[in-house]
């Protein structure tokens, strides 16, 4: 995949992860510009997250190089983390604080207004929230950051067809804010909506 002409945020060169005996994947060359999305689909297994944990820089490629907003990725650096913003499956909330307390505490910290959408159950603990519930407020958490990058992996998961929607109004709501978007997704409408380019593993 090669770079549009447009403002490079992520590349991966000859990119390789082998876990055990497997080969995941090797030689992915990956381009993603500010403004654009890729979507990641693949089997169970096939390495989708481990690609993400890549781009993030929690996972050691075996073979080749990540570049990520201009440098090697590293979840570890703060200054890496105000410009990419993610929804892995650990991302985690605070069992004890509502939506609300959660979305004030990170405007209070990024300024900046919440995406469209219905906070979920804004008043109940996160602890009580739905698997659905918890998961719109991660996706609100992850787009209320200020982001260059934005990485999701499976957002769809436990999301309503209404959640499903909304889902990609956020995706091209951030493209449209010239953020470049990976997308690791087992919804086949979500690539067709959102994706400028689509992986299969
Ligand atoms: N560091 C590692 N060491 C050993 N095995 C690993 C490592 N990282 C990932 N794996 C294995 O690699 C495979 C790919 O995992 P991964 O979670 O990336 O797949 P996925 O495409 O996201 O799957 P799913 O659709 O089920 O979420 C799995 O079998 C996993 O156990």
């Amino acid at each position: 995949m090669i770079s549009r002409g447009g403002f490079v945020l992520i590349t991966t060169q000859d990119l390789g992860v082998t876990a055990g005996e497997t080969v995941l994947f090797s030689g992915l060359d990956l381009a993603v510009d500010a403004g654009e999305c890729l979507v990641v689909r693949g089997a169970n297994g096939a390495g989708k997250s481990t690609l993400l944990r890549c781009l993030y820089g929690n996972q050691t490629p075996t073979s080749g190089s990540v570049s990520v907003c201009g440098g090697p990725p590293d979840e570890r650096s703060a200054a890496f983390r105000r410009r990419v913003s993610v929804l892995f499956d650990d991302s985690a909330l605070f069992d004890e604080l509502t939506p609300r307390q959660h979305l004030d505490l990170l405007r209070n910290s990024f300024g900046g207004e919440l995406a469209d959408g219905p906070v979920p159950a804004p008043d109940v603990p996160a602890a009580e929230l739905s698997a659905g519930q918890r998961r719109r407020l991660l996706l609100h958490a992850a787009v209320a950051r200020p982001h260059e990058v934005l990485l999701l992996d499976e957002p769809e998961r436990a999301l309503d067809a209404d959640g499903r929607a909304w889902l990609s109004t956020l995706v091209t709501t951030s493209t449209g804010r010239g953020a470049a978007v990976v997308v690791a997704s087992h919804h086949p409408p979500l690539a067709d909506e959102v994706a400028d380019y689509v992986v299969d593993l």
